[in-house]
């Protein structure tokens, strides 16, 4: 097992990562010192089936548990499931020392981390994410659900008390999964580390590379660069909005698609393909646009946006990002691998950057 720590301003934990680490879950409970009253496991129907029966037992030897269940995609972080969450530890007398816990991947652990930080002002919170891309979710305390509006408008920041990462849980994650998450562990080397982008670039070079022996590696290299941001900046005044690299139209297109639709590391690698190409054109970064995009196809990652994304709609959904400031929209774009910098434009100058890298982005 690898541990790392997580250094932030209002809290610090440690995130765990290792092989079959589900079933000592109850031990790593009791070495954080936790003795909860009562335990809330929310997890989605696929990842209950595939992985209760490692957690529960364990855990029902020393507490009185119980599971919350949501739909198994990006729809289930909505108010429905907030309200029927706090209702559910409402009528079952969950106290402040009860605790929640978040076992699958970025969409349980963003709605039960939302949950458990409104419920009584706040009570314990355990990420145990099953999911590539939780990597990236399950640390820095942003938890949150959707608005028909906009992706992860209410929220809050929350950190949990721990990060168990059972990595073993990977090997029934289906590809177009491992993908998605793979966006997010290359938008890490991007914003911070052109030694880990060249690692990448050499070692995945299709689909079935997003696997074992690296996989672990990934987490690691991952959560090492984005706790390290977080730690300097826990609340997005400043550096945090890196982590957004990708996520201005990433986010419009989950949103404008309709959620569960379009995969989030998906929507976010269309994303920074197109702020790659912005980089490009607004700060002659000399970044290696072709080659990014060749990647990216031989990955399966949609490369063009669909035609039936209308770039008026795309572009006012941009308009309500959280970044946006002053009626300009706020993008993350590259000086160079591994220095982002923040830049606004207009929404006039946007619609025109949008419609042009949609007609000479496309190789
Ligand atoms: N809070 C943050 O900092 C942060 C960071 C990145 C992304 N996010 C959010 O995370 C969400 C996306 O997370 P995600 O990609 O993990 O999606 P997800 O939680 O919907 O999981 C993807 C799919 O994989 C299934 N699954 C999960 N684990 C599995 C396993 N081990 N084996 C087989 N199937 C498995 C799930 O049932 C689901 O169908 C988005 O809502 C995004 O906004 C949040
Ligand atoms: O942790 C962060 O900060 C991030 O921006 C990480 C993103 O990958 C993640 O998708 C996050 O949920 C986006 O946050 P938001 O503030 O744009 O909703
Ligand atoms: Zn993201």
């Amino acid at each position: 097992m690898k541990t790392l720590h997580v250094q932030a301003s209002s809290a610090s934990y440690p995130v765990y990562i290792g092989e079959g680490l589900l079933n000592s879950a109850g031990n790593l409970l009791k070495e954080l010192g936790l003795k909860p009253s009562k335990i809330l496991i929310v997890t989605d129907k696929i990842v209950e089936r595939l992985y209760s029966k490692e957690l529960l037992p364990q855990l029902q030897k020393e507490y009185d548990v119980f599971t919350y269940i949501v739909d198994s995609n990006e729809t289930a972080k909505s108010f429905e499931n907030y309200h029927g969450i706090l209702t559910y530890c409402l009528q079952h007398n969950f106290d402040r020392s009860s605790c929640m816990m978040a076992l699958g991947g970025g969409v349980v652990g963003d709605l039960a981390g939302f949950a458990a930080s409104t419920y009584m002002r706040g009570i314990s919170f355990i990420q145990l994410p099953t999911t590539l891309l939780a990597h990236d979710s399950a640390v820095g305390g942003k938890v949150a659900i959707n608005h028909p509006l906009g992706k992860n408008m209410i929220g809050s920041f929350y950190h949990p008390k721990a990060v168990i990462y059972d990595v073993l849980t990977l090997e029934t994650l289906p590809p177009k999964e491992r993908r998605s998450g793979f966006a997010e562990v290359i938008k890490h080397a991007l914003i911070k580390d052109g030694e880990m982008l060249k690692w990448l670039h050499q070692n995945v070079s299709g689909p079935a590379d997003i696997g074992p022996p690296l996989l672990e590696d990934m987490i690691f290299k991952g959560i090492h660069i984005k706790a390290g941001i977080v730690e300097k900046d826990e609340k997005e005044t400043g550096i945090r909005a890196y982590l957004n690299f990708g996520h201005t139209l990433g986010h419009a297109i989950e949103s404008e698609a309709g959620y569960g639709k379009v995969p989030h590391g998906d929507a976010v690698a269309s994303g920074m393909l197109f702020a790659t190409w912005l980089s490009n054109e607004i700060l002659q970064s000399g970044l290696d646009y072709g080659k990014m995009y060749q990647w990216f196809k031989k990955l399966g990652f949609p490369v063009a946006l669909e035609e039936h994304y209308h770039t008026d709609l795309l572009i006012s959904r941009m308009t309500i990002d959280k970044k946006a400031s002053g009626g300009n929209i706020r993008m993350v774009l590259l000086q160079d691998i591994g220095q982002p910098v923040l830049h606004d434009l207009t929404v006039d100058e946007s619609r025109s950057f949008l419609q042009r890298w949609r007609k000479e982005g496309e190789l």
